[in-house]
């Protein structure tokens, strides 16, 4: 393929992605429950806490100084260079604006198994693929921050018990992403030279989406029987 028709069959998975469920829609309608809201938290919390273990996997398997240095960053951002700092933490603030003690999202009594099975499923997916795969996997992030600005306005305008400072998990997150995956899609251009291994990036992106889909429905449903 053609760099040009490579990127372009990337993108085309925009509508796989997790910002079309019908929870999504609902959280974005302002139409969850605050017990809703507590669930998808606490149940999102397994996947923030695997992240690092998700990098770390990638940067195992890659021999290239210049991709692991760049990679490393991700880890920092999620586990902080101290206790107390870094994303995990202010999703942990998020889980206590929605009403959860920090001790029952720590030790995952909520989290539901088919949370579990998809994120498992990430992980392993990162240690047993070869790296471009696992890089190519993280590309939602080309979709996530036009995503993630929506959910904080729409949360905001929805839910008048939630406050900015709540949402700093995403405003952060926002700023992280504000390239839009370009330097991990510059990554992924650039060491995916084969069709095999464009072919392979695609469907690598395309699990991705089903990861994210197959937890919020895991999520609606253990929602739903709370
Ligand atoms: O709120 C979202 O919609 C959303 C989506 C995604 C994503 O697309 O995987 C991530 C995040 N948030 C996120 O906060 C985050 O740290 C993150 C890391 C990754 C990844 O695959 O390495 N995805 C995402």
């Amino acid at each position: 393929m053609t760099e040009q028709t490579f990127v372009a069959e990337l993108k085309g998975l925009s509508h796989r992605y997790w910002g079309a469920h019908p929870f999504h829609h609902r959280m974005h309608a302002g139409e969850l429950t605050e017990r809703e809201l507590r669930v998808w938290a606490a149940n999102r919390w397994y996947y923030q806490r695997m992240l690092p273990q998700k990098d770390a996997a990638i940067i195992s398997n890659c021999p290239l100084p210049e991709v692991r240095r760049q990679w490393l960053d991700r880890i920092v951002y999620h586990d902080g260079r101290a206790a107390g700092e870094g994303g995990a933490e202010r999703w942990l603030r998020l889980c206590s604006a929605v009403g959860l003690d920090r001790g029952e999202v720590l030790d995952e009594r909520h989290v539901a198994p088919g949370v579990r099975f998809a994120v498992d499923a990430y992980v392993n997916f990162a240690r047993t693929k070869p790296w471009t795969e696992a890089v190519a996997s993280g590309l939602t992030e080309m979709f996530s921050g036009h995503l993630m600005r929506r959910r904080v306005g729409d949360m905001l305008a929805r839910y008048e018990w939630i406050r900015s400072e709540d949402l700093a998990y995403f405003t952060n997150r926002i700023d992280t992403v504000s390239g839009e995956g370009e330097e991990t899609l510059a990554i992924v251009v650039a060491h995916c030279g084969t069709r095999e291994q464009q072919e392979a990036a695609v469907a690598a992106l395309s699990f991705k989406c089903d990861v994210l889909w197959s937890m919020l429905t895991a999520i609606e449903h253990a929602a739903a029987k709370a």
